[in-house]
């Protein structure tokens, strides 16, 4: 049985494509499913344009025309949505905002329970949480106030910092939700549960069984409308610093004490701080970066809509991570991602070590056809577990032959996995920080990457320098070879 919570949200950004695509399909899905309490719910939309509520809601009625079950259902929830046009940089504007908050708190009973979400271009997070402050749109009558906030969250330590101490002043740590959507993602949350609910599967988690993690956010696009964006950020930032690092965090954590928010962010930003950040030479010897170029069909990332033609902006990264604690000692952990790739699909693979000796072989002397065992879970686009393993190949001999254990997501399972935002919203009502991002491993994220964009600020690249279609560059393969290993996931097998 759903718990209903009563919530008024306050939209920044309602009008744009992240609120069009994503936050009203969601929303409306926790009104259908009871999460939210139907009679006791609004939302107060923003933007400069000069829509009037009805606008608005037929704007909010399309964009969950897919989902809803009739016409009746799309209006009732619509009705809930009100538009206020404001400009986020005139403190005057707020004050109106805040007494219209008020009017639609007492009108639906909602008891102050207030969630505000920014959805807009980061250089406006800090502005809005001030004003929300000062000009009294925080309710103070006993509900809670929240601030959900899109990315990125800053470009390097310093202006994440920036960012964390202007929304301090308005506020506190546990009232901020920072966004990673990764984390709202069936396969990276269950993670937790494979590992921690089966002794199995942790008790082999660590140094003495895994020889090497890899884990690869391949994209098969370029980066279509969003270059104005991603020719500032870069691979590095768009991908690495968060969503890698997040995923990196709940591999490499020791067991929390309990599934409490607390109790999982401590052990995770235990697990950041413990992770080795390199010197400039050691950024340059184990870091990647890569741009693609053109294979005839596809233009090259430079002749890309709005990237400037000598743009040295990287589309795709690939990195050696290590962490310095007893359970991870010499394991690497490799990391990749990129643009234009093969295909579009994340997975981690752990990567097992062999047997010390292959009785198998030694009995006749052959050459040794044991793999290594894989765990690979499959995060999108299919939720799949498969674990690799040696057998024996059916009829006379010894002779062994691969033997895989699969589990893939049934069309049920499939069916009662929320999208990420749905689930990270819901979370936020809830008041259930654990699937966002906390400052202290924001920092540590940005702490690491900064080394390597210093490096890359610095060094001059050569680029273009991977195929598309293809996993990246030569460079990305020799990272592992080098150490005696390879990708699992390699286009050429
Ligand atoms: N779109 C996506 O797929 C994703 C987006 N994000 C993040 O979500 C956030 C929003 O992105 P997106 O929706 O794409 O951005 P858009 O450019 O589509 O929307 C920006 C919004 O900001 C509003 N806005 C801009 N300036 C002002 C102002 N001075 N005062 C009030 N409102 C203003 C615009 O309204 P108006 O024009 O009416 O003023 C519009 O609603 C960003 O942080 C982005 O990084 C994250 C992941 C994916
Ligand atoms: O945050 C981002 O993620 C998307 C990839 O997300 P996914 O859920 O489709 O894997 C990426 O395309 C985008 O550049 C980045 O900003």
């Amino acid at each position: 049985m759903a718990t209903a919570t009563r919530a008024l949200f306050m939209l920044f950004g309602a009008t744009g494509d992240l609120a069009k695509r994503k936050l009203y399909p969601s929303i409306f899905n926790l009104f259908k499913k009871g999460y939210i309490d139907n009679d006791h719910f609004a939302l107060i939309g923003t933007g400069r344009r000069e829509w009037s509520d009805d606008t608005f809601r037929g704007v909010v009625m399309d964009s969950i025309n897919d989902s809803a079950d009739s016409d009746e259902q799309a209006q009732s929830f619509a009705s809930h949505f009100y538009y206020m046009s404001h400009d986020v940089t005139k403190p005057e504007h707020y004050d109106a905002l805040s007494d219209y908050a008020n009017k639609l708190d007492a009108q639906y009973e909602i008891n102050g329970n207030r969630i505000f979400y920014i959805s807009m271009a980061p250089n406006f997070f800090g502005t809005v949480a001030k004003n929300l402050k000062v000009h009294n749109c925080l309710s103070d009558n006993g509900g809670f106030n929240r601030l959900i906030i899109e990315k990125p969250f800053g470009r390097d330590y310093d202006s994440a910092e920036e960012l964390n101490n202007a929304l301090g002043k308005s506020f506190n740590e546990d009232q901020v939700y920072r966004i990673d959507h990764y984390l709202g993602k069936e396969m990276v949350q269950n993670i937790l549960a494979l590992r921690f609910g089966n002794p199995l599967v942790e008790g082999i988690w660590n140094n003495k069984y895994i020889d090497n993690v890899q884990v690869t956010l391949s994209e098969k696009l370029g980066v279509e409308e969003r270059a104005g964006y991603y020719d500032g950020a870069g691979a590095l930032r768009d991908m690495i610093q968060n969503h890698t690092m997040q995923m990196l965090s709940i591999l490499a954590m020791e067991q929390p004490i309990s599934f409490r928010d607390v109790d999982v962010r401590r052990e995770k930003i235990r697990a950041l701080r413990s992770m080795h950040i390199y010197t400039p030479d050691e950024a340059r010897e184990n870091f990647v970066r890569g741009q693609y170029g053109s294979n005839g069909d596809q233009k090259d990332y430079r002749h890309e809509d709005n990237v400037p033609n000598d743009s040295t902006t990287e589309t795709y990264v690939a990195g050696k991570v290590e962490f310095n604690n007893q359970r991870w000692a010499n394991v690497p952990f490799y990391i990749r991602t990129g643009k234009m790739l093969t295909d579009k699909f994340t997975r981690i693979d752990i990567v097992f070590k062999k047997p010390l000796i292959d009785i198998f072989a030694a009995a006749d002397n052959s050459e040794s056809q044991l793999n290594n065992n894989v765990l690979t879970l499959f995060v999108d686009p299919v939720n799949k577990v498969v674990l690799h393993l040696n057998g024996k190949k059916a009829g006379q001999g010894m002779e062994m032959k691969p033997l895989d254990l699969t589990h893939v997501q049934n069309d049920e399972e499939k069916a009662a996995t929320p999208e990420p935002y749905e689930r990270l919203i819901h979370d936020a009502i809830l008041g259930n920080a654990t699937n966002f991002a906390s400052w202290d491993e924001v920092s540590r994220a940005w702490e690491f990457a900064d080394v390597i964009r210093h490096v890359w600020d610095t060094d001059q690249p050569d680029f273009p320098n991977y195929t598309p279609g293809s996993m990246g560059p030569k460079a990305a393969d020799d990272l592992l070879s080098r150490d005696g290993r390879a990708w699992v996931f390699n286009s050429k097998k």
